[in-house]
């Protein structure tokens, strides 16, 4: 038993187009029978190969008709039935079960073979459908089979005992349908080979064939399979689908068979219905066009679907090789030829069962809901579109906002840094003139950190705090690096260097009279550092010759050599001449000799010496010389006691007297005069012109601040007598600068100190005045930033009056203290009554009383009396030295008052 060749000849994915195919058309010889071959008949025909069969007798007969015939398939004498089978029938047999419509003919003579062949193709189909079913177990199916005949062009039950003949109905979809026809829904192949054997046709003897087929004989068998539940759904489409199995009866010539009677009519019957295929199969061979005779016959009728339909059809032809019946077979032949000409539309019957279609819509339902969830979901994503949309907007808002502020923040860095290097240029110019007349470059560039001290300026002390504040706050770690060197570094080599200035007062001044003071910065060099600093950037700078003096003399070129103070002895003098100079040239009232002569009538603390030089007959306005020279001094200072004597204030009459006696009018004008024309000198005018427009600007508020005071001063300043006025309102000025800057007490105490009337303070008063009317525009800036004077400024504050009440023990007897105590307020029997007392020094600006007193107590718990020199002694190099220092920078500022 055949078998179908796996699924490769099944297709289940149900392409339900048609597929237009060819009838299949074989043409099977039987063997020559006993009858046959006992008359001795000629085989006439003979298959030459597996598609052509020729005839092979009469070359009479050859010449009137073809003389082979060519087909799908043809099937020698010997073939066997299975290899019909399999080779012309299977194939489109087995399409049933793939949904498709199929037939299989047996057409040929009477006795030719038909009933042989389409037996064995039935048996073997169905075989094959079983077992193809066995194999595929997936899948429900549901065979039912039917036979039925026509005969004398009745239509009857086989399976059914009742002769009456059935109707045939025209179903819209179906086609011609038969009406009541038995249809036996089958069990098994063996419930389908026992319907077969009963449902037998009529069968009646003629003289060709003993048991000749008086009818037209159709069994069918439906196949309705669909995919098993507990599969899937894959396919759960109802395929539905019948395979024909027709046995014709057999053309015969009634000649031949010598019918009569029932067996005329019979062939009668048969002839006229096979005429009718015959004409629809030509007909279909040449088209469709013009009517085609279906409804000429039953048969054809109900086999319209397998004729030209939309059913596989093949078509065996059975035909006798013997001589006799070679019209029969040339007939045959000629059917078989026509038939390879037509076509059908296969296609596979898709039934969609209810359950099938319950389980489709609710696939469909499914698909819908999942849409309509997509839908939401769509919907829902607009929505997070839209809250991202805005989050993307706040984002960007936000963007804008931090590059907004990040501008700002630069703007404002921009801004403290030019802050800074304005201040750094107080510090140290940017571009000083070295000694050599030589602009140099950056103190930053040129000196490493431990030899950047030697070029601070007198502002370094207070620009310090501000430069490290901005500094750690935002500068780089080089910078941070640059300034916390320089602030552990310089104290230290002010105390230890070689190079420090103190050894050059030891020199040329005797005993250092700053020990006491380095002695107190050593035992409070934490405590201190800020005092310390201002002390050391005073007179740190000293060293580096890149002085006021030097810049005079590459400005004014007739002040001195612009050597190295430290290279000669002559030099200091040198030095000392030209701060002379500077200081008079600054406050244009110094009483000065430019002709070169000295004038004994009138001795001057400063002389020319005979080379033209200005040296120092002793130092300027010392307090000794001034409380012996001039009573009044000691007068004035009242309120200290007998230690502080020379803490005095010169009143104005003191300072006319002083000024009169050494500078006469006569000098004063020709100083003045000089003083024009060295303002206006061209050397002059290129450093102010080096200043820059920018760096000007950066500084802007100082210059104008500064200026406007000093054209204010110098206003008041053509008129000597005026001087001291001027000189007490800068100085009460400088006291309230003081607490506003939070400046040191120290440094106060040192300054206050310094001013003792003499027309040379005018010049650090100015220094100061400068260097606080910056600092307090500096502070001004700062204020908004985080309170940098009340942060930083008064914690140092705190700390340096902490420091000074521990000195107090040692410094204040008993009494002394006691004494201090009524004087300020302070109850005796309260707690921390030195530190009290500290915390009251100057507080009150406006009180200058209060100030001396303020300023003679911090003198003497730091031990400025103790030196034995006066501090205007002590320090006077120092504040040359912070002349010296300005830098070019800062001695352009003061040119244009000048100019
Ligand atoms: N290929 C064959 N090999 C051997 N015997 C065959 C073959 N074909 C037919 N026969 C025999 O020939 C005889 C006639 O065959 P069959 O009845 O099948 O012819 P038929 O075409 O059906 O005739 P009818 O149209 O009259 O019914 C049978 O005895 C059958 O066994």
């Amino acid at each position: 038993m055949g078998s179908i060749s796996g699924d490769s000849s099944i297709d289940w994915d149900h392409d339900s187009s048609a597929h237009e195919e060819k009838i299949f058309v074989s043409v099977r010889l039987r063997p020559m029978n006993e009858r046959e071959l006992g008359r001795n008949d000629v085989s006439d025909w003979e298959c030459i190969n597996n598609t052509t069969i020729i005839f092979k007798n009469s070359l009479q007969e050859r010449s009137m008709y073809p003389a082979a015939y060519t087909f799908d398939r043809v099937f020698g004498s010997d073939s066997l039935t299975r290899e019909v089978y399999e080779e012309a029938a299977k194939k489109i047999a087995l399409s049933v079960l793939s949904g498709m419509n199929s037939t299989i003919f047996a057409y040929g003579q009477t006795s030719s073979g038909k009933t042989y062949t389409m037996a064995g193709i039935t048996e073997y189909t169905i075989e094959d459908i079983y077992d193809y079913i066995d194999n595929h177990r997936e899948r429900e199916f549901v065979l039912k089979f039917s036979a039925m005949e026509i005969y004398n062009e009745s239509v009857k039950d086989l399976l059914s005992t009742d002769g009456t003949p059935l109707r045939l109905l025209d179903d819209p979809e179906r086609g011609t349908v038969v009406e009541k026809l038995t249809e036996v829904t089958l069990r098994d192949l063996n419930h389908l080979k026992e319907l077969l054997s009963i449902s037998q046709r009529q069968i009646g003897e003629t003289t060709l064939n003993e048991m000749s087929s008086r009818s037209h004989q159709i069994q069918r068998l439906s196949i309705d399979s669909e995919a098993c539940e507990y599969f899937g759904a894959l396919n759960s489409s109802k395929l539905t689908a019948s395979v024909n199995f027709v046995d014709l009866a057999g053309s015969e010539r009634a000649s031949q068979t010598l019918s009569a009677g029932t067996r005329l009519k019979e062939g009668c019957h048969i002839n006229r219905s096979l005429l009718t295929l015959g004409t629809v199969i030509r007909k279909l061979s040449k088209g469709r066009n013009g009517h085609i005779p279906y409804r000429d016959s039953k048969l054809t009728r109900i086999l319209q679907n397998s004729l030209g339909g939309n059913a596989k059809t093949a078509i065996i032809c059975t035909m006798s090789p013997a001589h006799s019946h070679v019209e029969q077979s040339r007939n045959t032949l000629l059917f078989a030829s026509c038939a390879k000409q037509v076509s059908t539309n296969a296609q596979v019957n898709v039934v969609m069962s209810e359950k099938a279609l319950v389980k489709q819509l609710q696939k469909e339902l499914a698909r819908l809901e999942n849409e309509l969830r997509n839908l939401s979901s769509l919907a829902n994503s607009c929505d997070s579109a839209a809250a991202l949309k805005e989050k993307e907007q706040l984002i960007e808002k936000m963007d804008k906002e931090i590059r907004e502020l990040t501008y700002q923040r630069d703007q404002a860095q921009s801004h403290i840094e030019n802050m800074l290097k304005s201040g750094g240029e107080y510090q140290a110019s940017k571009s000083w003139v070295d000694m050599n007349g030589q602009e140099k470059g950056s103190w930053r560039d040129e000196y490493p950190a431990s030899e950047a001290s030697e070029i601070i300026d007198p502002f370094r002390f207070d620009g310090a705090s501000i430069t490290s504040h901005f500094s750690e706050r935002y500068e780089g770690a080089n910078s941070r690096r640059i300034e916390d060197q320089f602030a552990e570094n310089s104290e230290e080599q002010f105390l230890s260097d070689e190079t420090s200035p103190r050894l050059y007062i030891d020199k040329y001044f005797g005993p250092d009279p700053c020990q006491g003071w380095e002695k107190i910065g050593q035992e409070t060099s934490k405590s201190l550092d800020d005092s310390c600093k201002e002390v050391q950037c005073i007179e740190i700078d000293f060293t580096k010759g890149n002085t006021v003096s030097n810049v005079l003399s590459e400005q004014d070129g007739d002040l001195g050599s612009g050597k190295d103070l430290t290279s000669s002895d002559t030099d200091i003098s040198d030095f000392s001449a030209k701060v002379s100079r500077t200081t008079t040239l600054t406050t244009m009232t110094k009483s000065l000799s430019f002709d070169g002569k000295k004038e004994p009538e009138n001795p001057s603390p400063i002389a020319e010496d005979t080379q033209g030089k200005i040296s120092i007959d002793e130092p300027i306005m010392s307090p000794e010389r001034l409380s012996t020279e001039d009573d009044q001094s000691s007068k004035t200072s009242d309120s200290m006691n007998e230690n502080d004597h020379n803490i005095q204030i010169l009143d104005k009459d003191h300072y006319t007297k002083i000024l009169d006696k050494n500078c006469p009018a006569k000098k004063q004008e020709v100083y003045v005069t000089e003083l024009s024309e060295v303002s206006h000198s061209e050397s002059v005018k290129q450093l102010v012109n080096d200043v820059g427009i920018e760096e000007a600007k950066t500084t802007k508020n100082f210059e104008k601040n500064a200026d406007d005071e000093h054209n204010k001063s110098r206003n008041i300043m053509q008129s000597p007598s005026d001087w001291f006025t001027e000189f007490e309102r800068q100085k009460r000025e400088i006291v309230v600068l003081w607490n506003t800057c939070n400046t040191p007490l120290v440094h106060r105490t040192y300054f206050f100190l310094l001013f003792k009337g003499d027309p040379s303070d005018a010049v650090y008063l100015e220094v100061e005045l400068r260097r606080l009317s910056f600092l307090k525009n500096t502070i001004h800036g700062l204020a908004k930033d985080d309170h940098f004077t009340q942060a930083s400024s008064t914690k140092a504050l705190n700390r340096e009056r902490e420091m000074l009440c521990r000195r107090m023990m040692k410094k204040y007897s008993a009494k002394e203290r006691e004494s201090l105590y009524k004087k300020w307020g302070i109850g005796l029997k309260t707690k921390q009554r030195r530190l009290q007392l500290c915390r009251k020094l100057w507080t009150d600006a406006t009180d200058m009383e209060h100030i001396k007193e303020s300023a003679s107590i911090v003198a003497k718990l730091i031990g400025f009396k103790e030196t034995g020199k006066s501090p205007k002694e002590m320090f006077g190099l120092s504040v040359s030295t912070q002349l010296a220092n300005l830098s070019s920078r800062s001695w352009r500022h003061s040119l244009p008052s000048m100019m």
